[in-house]
């Protein structure tokens, strides 16, 4: 049977309340939408995998994996929608990153039973109750995911502006036969904090991850000069886009480098206009966001400034105390010449090489706390 496997994962995770998004909870050394597609397609071969991601985290996701990766939208459904759009396959198995441990006998019985849609649930074991009425728990159906539906059925049912919160209820609407398999507690949604009970998640993986930046920037007159973060009082500048701190720009290569994130260039194009003259301390910050939504934590910094010129010995404690709080870790600053030889050594400009570490947030540390 050609299957497409969609996993869904452009969430914004609001109500795990937590620091780092679902998503991207280290499992050992994966974030979590590449563990479930990775765990799915162990248990079958998928004709292809598309995963959604938030569209600014596309090429995060491109760099980790070779899955089709597709932006998500603002809403379940109309993330699922731009996913399928990639579909050709007779039947799509969609499901939540956020079910992370579904087992493999649920995707076994899923493809054994074949319908408009087939959908995993469980029997509630408690009272249950309606509109201040009990009713009849036998009647109730606690749904989950995966489910397997008709490619086209699914296309069609989702033609439609009316929201539904999952394929079977869009499905249903339609008309079309909805087949029911039992689920499994194991396939519980991670959707609060406490919900990181599941066996399937073993804690992120203890290695140090360690990145390099290098960044050189020529002088240019009538400019403020700044280095990591701090202004250097010198009648001139540093040539560059944004305010030409190569201390900051160095480090955050070797940020990026460390989270496997590429470089600068692709986070903050110089072509941008947005970044013109920018504040490399606002690039620095938004850089740390992004390393802190997605699971890691700033270990250390080592900076080494080559300059000719200016002096900086007066300078090394405040850049170094300055990017340690901006960063909340560890820093430390080298300055030296280049013995006045080549374009540093005449006084042409600055170079910069960095080193930083980071480890992931440890989820499940928290979680046992
Ligand atoms: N616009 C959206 C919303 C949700 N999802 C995915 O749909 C699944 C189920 O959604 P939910 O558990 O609600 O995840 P979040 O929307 O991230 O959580 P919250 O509602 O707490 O923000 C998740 O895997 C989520 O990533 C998606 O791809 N696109
Ligand atoms: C699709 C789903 O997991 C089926 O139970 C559920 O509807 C998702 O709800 P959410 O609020 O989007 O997490």
């Amino acid at each position: 049977m050609d299957v497409t496997l969609i996993v869904l994962s452009a969430g914004n995770s609001t109500r795990l309340d937590y620091p780092v998004k679902k998503q991207w909870l280290r499992i050992d050394n994966k974030p979590l939408w590449l563990y479930v597609a990775d765990r799915l397609n162990s248990f079958y071969t998928f004709k292809q995998t598309i995963i959604t991601s938030n569209k600014n985290d596309i090429r995060l996701y491109e760099k980790l994996c070779d899955y089709t990766i597709v932006a998500g939208d603002r809403e379940r459904q109309l993330s699922l929608k731009n996913a399928l759009k990639h579909v050709s396959t007779e039947y799509v198995m969609v499901t939540d990153v956020a079910r992370a441990c579904v087992p493999k006998n649920i995707i076994e019985n899923l493809l054994s039973n074949p319908a408009d849609c087939t959908v995993p649930y469980l029997k509630p074991v408690d009272t249950v109750v309606y509109q201040n009425k009990t009713i009849n728990r036998d009647e109730v159906k606690l749904i989950q995911t995966p489910q397997l539906s008709r490619t086209e059925i699914l296309k069609k049912a989702l033609d439609t502006d009316k929201l539904f919160t999952d394929e079977r209820a869009a499905i249903e609407a339609m008309g079309g036969k909805i087949k029911y398999i039992e689920g499994s507690e194991e396939s519980k949604k991670i959707t609060y904090f406490k919900d990181l009970n599941l066996p399937c998640l073993t804690p992120p993986s203890k290695n140090t991850l360690t990145g390099n930046g290098y960044d050189t920037h020529a002088f240019e007159e009538n400019k403020n000069m700044i280095l990591g973060g701090v202004e250097i009082d010198v009648p001139y500048g540093l040539k560059a886009h944004s305010d030409g701190d190569v201390v900051i720009h160095s480090l955050i290569d070797a940020l990026l480098g460390a989270a496997g994130f590429g470089d600068i260039g692709e986070f903050f194009p110089d072509t941008d206009e947005r970044y013109k003259g920018i504040s490399s301390v606002e690039l620095l910050k938004e850089v740390i966001n992004t390393l802190t939504y997605k699971g890691y934590e700033i270990i250390n910094a080592d900076i080494s400034i080559i300059a000719q010129k200016p002096k900086l010995k007066e300078y090394k404690t405040k850049i170094q105390r300055n990017l340690s709080k901006i960063l909340n870790a560890q820093v430390n600053i080298k300055a030296t010449t280049n013995e006045k030889m080549g374009f540093i050594g005449r006084g042409e400009g600055i170079a910069v090489i960095s080193t930083a570490t980071l480890q992931y947030k440890d989820w499940h540390e928290d979680y046992n706390r």
